[in-house]
């Protein structure tokens, strides 16, 4: 349903987005994560048809992204929506409905139907006295009266208040469900992570990594182990030491910091199984005992923070129009499964 190869998009010399490649399936729902001027906004307003790429090719619902009845196909819901404030949602939604030529019976319909669905009650209200949720509503609604098959949605649930948030978030998630293809941007990992089939995580222009949240997560995350330790409290001092000594163990300094006191026992968490015997050892040379042992999965900020903490190449083409260094994806079999994209595999990575 969208197809997107190789798309790179410059101000000047500076690059917001380099070589990005994805692709949405249709009847999925796709998340676009990153930090703070990673390029969600903006490969998000070149599907929408609103930013010209500088290159690469970009095509929606069959149509490329400068076509204009790719618009028709689409509903954009912008970061910051700024609504006529002397409308109500009823007369604004009739507007836009108007606008893409939708017969009156079946724009009242489609605008009934969302408002319901999003719970959204003082429909004669002015818009300019609704609160910033209702009026997120209001445009979420406003990207459906032409009934699209693609939604674009730029941090649908930002600024909201947990529970607006929430309906939200359903909303998006129900709208597969009636067939709808949807790319959504969020800062929320938790919210991509409830919501999406399929995430791009971006950082400084880039798609450094992308698949299944699941994928992403069994490639960047490492489960680690958390292994409880009952040891006497004379002994406790000798446990910490011992295990501060071992150098048989990934890193003896981050396992010294690893150790803490958990009620009467001690809590270390360790990398690998070989950790959790060497802590095993450790302990029964302090006179305890291992009592339990945890597995802890990442999640996927813990994936976040890994992949944007990289150096990244410059951004920055210095007017020739090339990067420092190549990295993003090359484009082959992005359906075919997980993948990652680091600009600069860290040595051994992957
Ligand atoms: N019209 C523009 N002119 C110059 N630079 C721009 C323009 N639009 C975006 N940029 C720059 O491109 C980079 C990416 O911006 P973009 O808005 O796509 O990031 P983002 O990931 O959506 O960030 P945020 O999470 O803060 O909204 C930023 O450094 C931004 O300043």
């Amino acid at each position: 349903m969208i197809e997107v190869e190789g798309l790179r998009k410059t101000y000047g010399d500076f690059a917001a987005v380099v070589d990005s490649t994805f692709s949405v399936e249709e009847g999925e729902v796709f998340g676009i994560v990153g930090p703070n001027g990673a390029g969600k906004t903006t490969t998000l307003k070149v599907l929408a048809g609103l930013v010209d790429p500088t290159d690469g090719e970009v095509e929606v619902a069959g149509f490329a992204s400068d076509d204009p009845e790719m618009r028709r196909q689409l509903g954009f819901l912008p970061e910051e929506s700024p609504l006529y404030e002397e409308m109500t949602p009823l007369s604004y939604l009739r507007f836009f409905a108007d606008l893409y030529d939708v017969p009156r019976e079946a724009a009242n319909e489609r605008i009934e139907a969302a408002l319901d669905r999003l719970e959204l009650d003082h429909r004669e209200r002015r818009l300019g006295d609704m609160s910033k949720g209702m009026k997120r509503k209001v445009a979420i609604a406003r990207s459906l009266v032409n009934d699209p098959d693609v939604l674009v949605y730029d941090e649908p649930a930002s600024g909201l208040d947990p529970v607006t948030t929430n309906s939200v978030l359903e909303f998006t998630h129900e709208l597969r469900e009636t067939g709808k293809t949807v790319v959504f941007s969020a800062h929320n990992l938790y919210h991509v992570e409830s919501v999406c089939d399929r995430v791009a995580v971006m950082n400084e222009g880039r798609i450094v990594a992308r698949g299944s949240v699941d994928g992403i997560r069994e490639r960047h995350g490492e489960t680690t182990y958390r292994v409880f330790t009952d040891v006497s409290p004379a002994r406790t001092d000798a446990l910490v030491e011992i295990l501060g000594d071992r150098d048989d163990l990934d890193s003896p300094d981050a396992l010294d910091a690893a150790i803490e006191e958990v009620g009467d026992r001690f809590r270390t968490t360790v990398p690998t199984m070989d950790a959790v015997e060497a802590v095993r050892e450790a302990a029964a040379a302090a006179g305890g005992e291992v009592v339990d042992i945890r597995t802890r999965e990442p999640s996927l900020e813990d994936v976040f923070l890994d992949i944007v903490g990289r150096p990244m190449p410059g951004r920055y083409t210095g007017g020739g129009g090339v990067e420092a260094a190549d990295g993003g994806n090359d484009g082959d079999g992005e359906r075919a499964s997980d993948e990652t994209r680091p600009a600069e595999p860290p040595e051994g990575a992957e």
